[in-house]
Parts: structure tokens; C-alpha cells; sequence
């Protein structure tokens, strides 16, 4: 079997995440989820949501499927890397992403969201794509739709096709060579304690001479921005005029008329590079003159995170095998 599905932004003006289609139930009932490599709860909004924490989302109501069944005594609690917390109980209930089926995949109805996931009306919730270690189900923790798909898929991988300001593609199992130009390259993955982390070969700023240290992060499409270490970030914006580390803003930021250089990563001997207009992610509040950067310091976070802006430069393949490994492709 295999799935194929839109990665849609949620926002046309600037891509601060993507929306991807599925249908929970029987009959199907249809929601817009965030599909986040960097987790691995698939949550919703739910008839179990207070509706003062509902703003527009859709949606789960297990007790409209005939084929929703409670996981009897199950919750789940968890908080993400910006803060954002949700927490609730379970169900499982037949579950499809662009075709591909599984039938009693592990829904996590939210009891309870922070407001970060209220005011964000397209999102009807996350699905998990990183590995199932991750996940916060108790007493029993559950399996990604991906772990659940795998033993249907011919090949055991999902596809990322992220791109700028248009929609996307999620692949599940196969790899279309339609989506990329040249060859994919392989690397490993350390899948503890449960995202995609993999080493990067090194970083040039603009046309700059290419700095061959290793940098290992995790591949996150549930983030929007880059975060790498400080020393390749000051770097970074010391090619920016009138750039500066914004207590107020929480980051880099500059003037939105200011030329943007591009920024390169290496992944083993292919070099990826993300455009200048990639760079720059959105005005700090609406309207605003100045921007905030797509490449933002890692140092508060403790992990070195490859988020949208990067994973739109590139195709990229999570592939489940064992062992697991990242493969990346320009296009
Ligand atoms: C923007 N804060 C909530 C949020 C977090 C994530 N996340 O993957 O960490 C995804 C979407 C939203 Cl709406």
C-alpha cells in the first residue's frame, strides 16, 4: 500500500506550518492535522475539548464513529519545544492519510490545549512522525500511524516535499523520483530517544567558503525556523545590515528591506542551499517593518533543529528501516 497527501501552510504569507488531510472513523470524519517529525502523539481536537478552548478547528467526536472504541484508563500529557502543552485521553478508531489505511490507530483526543493551539484555527491538531519512544500515552505508550502503516507499505519510509509559500507532499511508501533532481544521499540516524537526528557536514554563509564541521540536529518538520549553534548564527547575521539579537523578539531581527544572504548545509558531499528569501520568516507583529530571521540560535534549546525553512530546500526521505537513516535530495 502506499498514502500521498498535501502538506498545505497554514498561512499564505508566511510558512509557519503545514496542514495535511485525514479521516478518523466511521463514517470518516475529516481534519487538518500538523504532521510533526519532531513528536510522536497524534492528538486532535475533540468533543472532549472545552469549547473556550475551540476557535474554528474541527473536530474528532469518537462517539459518532461505529468503530471508535475508548482506551479504557489511557491519557496522555505533552508540552512542546515553544511551550505549547496539550493533554487528554484515547481512543482507537480507523484511520487514513491520502489512502493509506490503518485501522485502530490510537487517537489522542485533547481534554485540554494551551493557547498557542487555540488561536491557531487551521490546526486540528499534530500527528507524530518521530518514533514511537516518544510517545506519552499511559500506562501503555502508542504506536505513529507510521509504525502502524509500516508492515503495509512496500518500502518503509515516508517522503517530506515541503515547499515555499505552496503546498507540499507527504509520501508513504515509496519515493518518487519526480520530486527530485540528482541522487539521494544517505545518512544515519540516531533514533534515541526518538527523533530524526543526524550530522550535518557543515555550513557556508552566502558565497562564503564552506565550514566543513559536523553539526548534529534532529529533521522537525512541526518546527518552522532553524535553530543552530550561536557561532554559525552571529555569523550568519554579521551579513546582515542592521541585524540584532532582540531580547524584545526573543531572536535575530532586521530591517525587512535588508538583503538576506543564503544559507548552506551540508549533508555528507551535497551541499543544500536555502534562498535568502527563505531567510527572512515573517514581520515581528503585523505590519511591522522589521523581520525575524528563519535561522535563529540553538543555544537556549539544547538540540540543533532543521525546521521548515531547511526542509523546504530539500527532498527528504524518513526511512523506518533497521537501521533507520535520513536521506536528503535537491529539487
Ligand atoms: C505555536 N505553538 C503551538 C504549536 C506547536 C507545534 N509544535 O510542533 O511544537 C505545532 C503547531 C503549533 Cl500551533
Amino acid at each position: 500500500d502506499t498514502g500521498s497527501a498535501a502538506a498545505v501552510p497554514i498561512d499564505p504569507r508566511f510558512d509557519i506550518a503545514y496542514v495535511t488531510p485525514v479521516t478518523i472513523g466511521t463514517p470518516p470524519q475529516t481534519l487538518q492535522l500538523d504532521f510533526d517529525t519532531g513528536s510522536s502523539d497524534l492528538w486532535v481536537f475533540s468533543s472532549h475539548t472545552p469549547t473556550s478552548q475551540i476557535r474554528g478547528q474541527e473536530i474528532y467526536t469518537p462517539d459518532k464513529s461505529t468503530t471508535s472504541k475508548l482506551l479504557d484508563g489511557h491519557t496522555w500529557s505533552i508540552t512542546y519545544g515553544d511551550g505549547s502543552a496539550s493533554r487528554g485521553n484515547v481512543y482507537t478508531d480507523n484511520f487514513t492519510v491520502g489512502g493509506l489505511a490503518v485501522a485502530s490507530q490510537a487517537i489522542q483526543c485533547a481534554q485540554q490545549v494551551s493557547s498557542s493551539f487555540t488561536t491557531e484555527e487551521s490546526i486540528d491538531g499534530l500527528l507524530g512522525l518521530g518514533f514511537s519512544t516518544l510517545n506519552t500515552v499511559n500506562p501503555a505508550s502508542q504506536l505513529t500511524f507510521f509504525d502502524n502503516a509500516k508492515s503495509k507499505l512496500g518500502s518503509p519510509v515516508f517522503t517530506a516535499d515541503l515547499k515555499n509559500k505552496q503546498a507540499g507532499t507527504y509520501d508513504f511508501g515509496f519515493i518518487d523520483k519526480a520530486k527530485y533532481t540528482g541522487e539521494i544521499t544517505y545518512v544515519p540516524v540516531n533514533p534515541d530517544p526518538g527523533y530524526w537526528t543526524f550530522t550535518s557536514s557543515g555550513y557556508a554563509v552566502g558565497s562564503g567558503n564552506f565550514s566543513g564541521s559536523p553539526i548534529t540536529g534532529i529533521a522537525d518538520t512541526g518546527t518552522s525556523l532553524v535553530y543552530l549553534p550561536t557561532a554559525i548564527v552571529t555569523a550568519y547575521y554579521r551579513q546582515v545590515q542592521g541585524a540584532t539579537n532582540s531580547r524584545n523578539y526573543g531572536g535575530y531581527v532586521f530591517p525587512c528591506s535588508a538583503t538576506l544572504p543564503p544559507f548552506t548545509f551540508g549533508v555528507g558531499e551535497t551541499k543544500f542551499t536555502i534562498p535568502a528569501s527563505y531567510m527572512s520568516y515573517a514581520p515581528v507583529t503585523d505590519g511591522s517593518s522589521t523581520c525575524f530571521g528563519g535561522l535563529q540560535s540553538s543555544s537556549g534549546i539544547g538540540v540543533n533543529i532543521w525546521g521548515d525553512v531547511a526542509l523546504k530546500a530539500a527532498f527528504v526521505v524518513f526511512n523506518g528501516a533497521n537501521p533507520p537513516t535520513l536521506g536528503w535530495a535537491t529539487k
